[in-house]
């Protein structure tokens, strides 16, 4: 049997299954145009010219991964330490347009879903919408154009263009082994959500979130310190009616907030850092400090890890979060050597590292990145282990799955 799927040139309407003998010129990659019949009487239907198939020749399915986070929120980072787990660089599409936002290594292509962007620059300021508000973005041409690469079909991605503000031509996605997209919405649309095989997001608190943003947007692009303030407050209302609420559906959250060991710290350079983890979410098990389950309380300053003011302080228990139930690692302080880090990995259990000291060596190699001496580089890559392992499970069972069994 041949996978197919029915397009309409609007939206998508429904899959079938052909047998590949008698539906010869429809497999492959190519779209072709079919005509339709009733099942009941057999009579032609009419307007089937406006109908679309494409089928695929194998079985193998990518592997989609969700990354949800407001703009400047370590998206990019994280991104680069996930393919940094996967081996090998991300670079955007060889030979194609220098301001795609689209990064691809051996494994992974990483899409920005800003490229779903419905309005240009200019359209939105004339309707008056920002770029969270659902009616700037196509979720139709996201859900079809996921579930087309999912299915390991390729497909011509729309560009958003952060430079110009316009939408340029489309560039080729092919289908990769794990597809990331990141960006404002990918958990909004449920047709969307659906096709994600596990999802992030990074929830950065106000108070922090401004202060990266200060600290990236005056010394690398040159805004106002009032105009930083006032985009951020312009963008607030969609925030929390559009972006924060995809938290609920997230298997797995990175929260940042201000310390806790500092009383009433305003500096907003220590961080306390929660890794939020969904129960039961299939071929992903929850991180654990020293005992699955408990409720465990660690600062693990001392003879094995150097600390100076304010310190260091673990945190590690089951909770209830947005009704559902979670294990939660947090971590508040940052490390001052980051080699000593290896103390912290050998008391966190269910890694998925594939060797002792993994963790602490993707730290080290990235010491550069933006918070490595703190949780978000910590649990970003704790984050990447587990997608990894996540990515291995789905392909060993695959591989026991009998060829024509259902996917898992
Ligand atoms: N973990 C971190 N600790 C401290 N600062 C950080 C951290 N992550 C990101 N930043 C700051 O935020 C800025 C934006 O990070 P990054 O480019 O990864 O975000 P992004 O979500 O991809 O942004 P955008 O969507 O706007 O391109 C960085 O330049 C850095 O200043
Ligand atoms: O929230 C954003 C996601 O990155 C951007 O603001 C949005 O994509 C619009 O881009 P630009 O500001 O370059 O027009």
């Amino acid at each position: 049997m041949a996978a197919c799927t029915v397009y309409s040139t609007q939206s998508l309407r429904t899959n079938i299954s052909i047998p590949t003998s008698s539906s010869k010129t429809h497999v492959g990659f190519n779209q072709k145009q079919v005509v339709f019949y009733t099942k009941s009487n057999n009579k032609r239907l009419n307007n089937t010219s406006r109908y679309l198939i494409t089928c695929k020749a194998s079985d193998s399915q990518t592997i989609v991964i969700g990354l949800a986070a407001d703009s400047g929120c370590g998206k990019s980072t994280f991104m680069r330490r996930l393919t940094s787990v996967f081996g090998g660089a991300a670079e955007p599409p060889k030979g194609g347009n220098p301001d795609s936002n689209t990064l691809i290594s051996d494994t992974t292509t990483v899409i920005c879903l800003d490229d779903y962007h419905s309005l240009d620059r200019t359209g939105r300021k004339e309707k008056g919408v920002t770029a969270l508000d659902p009616r700037a973005n196509d979720f139709d041409l996201m859900y079809e154009q996921v579930k087309a690469i999912k299915d390991g079909i390729s497909v011509q991605k729309p560009i958003y263009n952060h430079v110009t503000g316009l939408l340029d031509p489309p560039e080729l996605i092919k289908p990769p082994k794990i597809l990331v997209i990141e960006g404002l919405h990918p958990m909004y649309d449920s047709r969307v959500r659906d096709l994600l095989d596990f999802s992030i997001y990074l929830d950065i608190s106000n108070e922090v979130k401004f202060a990266w943003k200060i600290q990236r947007d005056m010394a690398e692009r040159g805004h106002s310190l009032e105009s930083i303030k006032a985009s951020i407050e312009a963008r607030k209302p969609d925030f929390e009616a559009y972006i924060d609420p995809q938290k609920q559906y997230a298997d797995a959250v990175i929260e940042v907030l201000p310390t806790q060991l500092i009383p009433d710290d305003n500096e907003g350079k220590i961080l306390r850092v929660r890794l939020i983890q969904k129960e039961g979410v299939k071929y992903f098990s929850p991180v654990y400090l020293f005992d699955e389950g408990s409720t465990i309380s660690w600062i693990p300053c001392g003879r094995k890890l150097t600390c100076s003011y304010p310190g260091i302080k673990f945190f590690y228990g089951p909770e209830s979060y947005k009704g559902n139930e979670v294990s939660v690692v947090e971590m508040d302080g940052q490390f001052d050597r980051l080699d000593e880090l290896i103390y912290v990995e050998s008391h966190l259990s269910n890694l998925s590292s594939k060797f002792y000291g993994e963790v602490t060596q993707q730290m080290l190699k990235h010491a550069d990145f933006p918070g490595s001496n703190n949780g978000t580089g910590l649990f970003q890559t704790i984050v990447g282990l587990k997608i990894r392992d996540l990515f291995e499970q789905i392909v060993a069972s695959r591989a026991e799955t009998p060829v024509g069994a259902t996917k898992a």
